[in-house]
């Protein structure tokens, strides 16, 4: 497969957020000073206690928060806005399915807004949609699905608008120990078939080994921090009861110990 002309690499440099009023004196940081370049076509991983602004920092890749400081690009253009370049799978699948749509009109929304024609949103959303696994699915509506099952389908919603970059924020945390550990397998599957830049955010330190080639650790807040940097060089499908599984598990909870 051809390397695309763009490489989707973020480079974030010196990032700051406060929700404080800029004039007043003692400002209060959310994340503060983040350095981090994460490569076009990586699996990367936030992971970091609860509070910290996993989310935040997440939101401000996305165009959805604003910076109070610093830089932060994509290919080089500085990110102020939501671009189509990037898309942001959430925890609750609920918020962002249609409810009066069908699980093929949910998948083909984006591509109905870009007027693209209707035979070939059939092709895209049939790929999708038997990429994250819910051939025979296609015409139920939100409601007469699992909660795993919707979290698939706002997976295949996103994918079938071909975004370069995928945030996902917590994109698993309210599934059942099961369901979790097969979308986990299945998001691998499909990262490693469309070679899209990943960042995946989340508190679960098995879940980011799991996933990630890099893990970021950000500091508890506030004036959170990434203070750690994790290579995972583990082959995937990953075996949670190897012995390097063990020893990588052991010193990233280590760092929380501290
Ligand atoms: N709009 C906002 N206004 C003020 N403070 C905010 C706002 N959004 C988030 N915060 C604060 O920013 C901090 C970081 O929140 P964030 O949701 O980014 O953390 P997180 O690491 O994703 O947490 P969790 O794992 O619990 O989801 C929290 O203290 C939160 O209260």
């Amino acid at each position: 497969m051809s390397l695309p002309a763009k490489q989707h690499t973020i480079h974030i440099e010196q990032l700051r957020k406060s929700y404080s009023e800029p004039t007043a004196g003692d400002v209060h940081y959310i994340i503060k000073d983040v350095d981090l370049v994460i490569k076009g076509g990586q699996f990367f991983v936030l992971l970091g206690p609860s509070g910290c602004g996993k989310s935040t920092l997440l939101n401000m890749i996305a165009g959805f928060v604003s910076k109070s400081g610093g830089h932060l690009r994509v290919d080089n253009v500085e990110v102020n806005k939501p671009g189509r370049d990037r898309a942001v799978v959430f925890q609750q699948a609920d918020s962002s399915l249609f409810p009066w749509l069908t699980v093929r009109q949910n998948v083909e929304f984006g591509l109905r807004m870009k007027k693209i024609a209707k035979a070939e949103r059939h092709t895209i959303s049939d790929r999708f949609i038997g990429l994250v696994g819910l051939n025979g699915h296609e015409e139920k509506f939100p409601k007469e699905l699992s909660g795993g099952m919707k979290q698939r389908v706002q997976l295949a919603r996103v994918l079938a608008n071909d975004p370069a970059i995928l945030l996902m924020d917590e994109p698993f945390g309210a599934l059942d120990a099961m369901t979790r550990r097969t979308m986990q397998k299945e998001l691998v599957n499909i990262w490693r078939q469309t070679h899209k830049t990943v960042i995946f955010v989340t508190h679960d330190i098995q879940e980011a080994l799991l996933l990630g080639e890099r893990i970021g650790i950000m500091s508890v807040g506030p004036s959170s921090n990434i203070t750690d940097i994790y290579d995972n060089t583990l082959p995937y499908p990953r075996d949670v009861t190897s012995p390097e599984f063990y020893s990588l598990y052991n010193q990233i909870q280590g760092h929380f110990e501290e």
